[in-house]
């Protein structure tokens, strides 16, 4: 079942806007690739709308806000979603400034966004109107623990029923959530806290499974997070192999990606569902 969310995204080869940061640009366009989608990476308002009804999924990521990128987002955004596209919003840092939480406020309001995907500290930062964060990482304090797993579900249940999206938060353990049921995902490897992007490329994979699978929301989001802790895993040993670092262990992770398969998908996954 989870495989075949994978297949459907290989077969469908969907097209993936991102309107995304200068940092990990190209890192969303080729894990895009790698799992079998087609990616653009455009971010100009003056073609948003344009792009936002030729695509068949658009992420929105929020890791180098600038004007003229919000109205890109928003103009996308609202084409979109008159056309049935899935929206994914990565709202990155949103607990750093002001305009960064303003702006989530605003896409939120504005733009009916199919999966929120973020760390911790910034869900709680956008689910609860909290104010801080440590930049675009998780703040250590905000860790999701076996203590208050719970609680963070409960969290992220409530998240998913005021905004209608289903609710990823990523980090050590992962938790992909709609008001009714929740994965909880125990893929991944700390050294991916350590490469740039990968939350970013996370939310191009997730943008690229939800357009090929629109009628299985839910698992399409938590097969996304799946394959990308389960490569996590896998690039790593290779690291260690190698005895590389936190470059050429990106570069394993999205060869991983493309490598893997249904099948393989399915045998690695470790998680819980509720
Ligand atoms: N300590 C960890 N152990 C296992 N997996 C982890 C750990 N930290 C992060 N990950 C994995 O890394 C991926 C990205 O999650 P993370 O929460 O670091 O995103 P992020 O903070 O948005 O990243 P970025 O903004 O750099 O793109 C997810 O697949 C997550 O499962
Ligand atoms: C480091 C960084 N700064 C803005 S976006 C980004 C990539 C990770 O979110
Ligand atoms: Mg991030």
């Amino acid at each position: 079942m989870l495989g075949e969310i994978l297949e459907n995204v290989r077969e469908r080869s969907p097209l993936i806007q991102n309107i995304t940061n200068y940092v990990t640009a190209n890192d969303c366009a080729n894990i895009t690739l790698a799992c079998g989608a087609s990616p653009t990476m455009s971010d100009g308002e003056e073609e948003a709308e344009e792009m936002g009804r030729l695509c068949d999924g658009l992420n929105i990521n929020m890791g180098t806000l600038h004007p003229r990128s919000v109205k890109a987002m928003l103009l996308a955004g609202k084409s979109a979603a008159g056309f049935g596209r899935p929206i994914v919003l990565d709202p990155v840092g949103a607990g750093a400034s002001t305009y960064r939480r303003e702006t989530a406020e605003e896409l939120l309001r504005e733009i009916p966004f199919t999966a929120i995907r973020g760390n911790i500290s910034e869900i709680k930062t956008i689910s609860g109107g909290r104010n801080s964060s440590k930049g675009v990482d998780a703040d250590a304090a905000d860790a999701v623990t076996e203590e208050n797993l719970e609680k963070t579900i409960a969290l992220a249940r409530d998240f998913s029923g005021r905004t209608g999206a289903v609710i990823a938060i990523s980090g050590a353990v992962d938790i992909v959530t709609d008001t009714k049921n929740t994965y909880i995902i125990r893929n991944g490897h700390p050294v991916m806290a350590k490469i740039t992007g990968c939350g970013c490329m996370l939310s191009s994979l997730t943008a690229a499974y939800l357009a090929a699978n629109p009628d299985r929301k839910l698992e399409a989001v938590a097969a996304a997070v799946i394959t990308m802790g389960l490569c996590g895993e896998k690039a790593y040993e290779k690291m260690a192999e190698e005895n590389s670092g936190n470059a050429g262990c990106r570069n394993h992770l999205i060869d991983e990606v493309y490598k893997l398969t249904g099948r393989e998908l399915e045998r690695g996954a470790k998680y819980e569902l509720r």
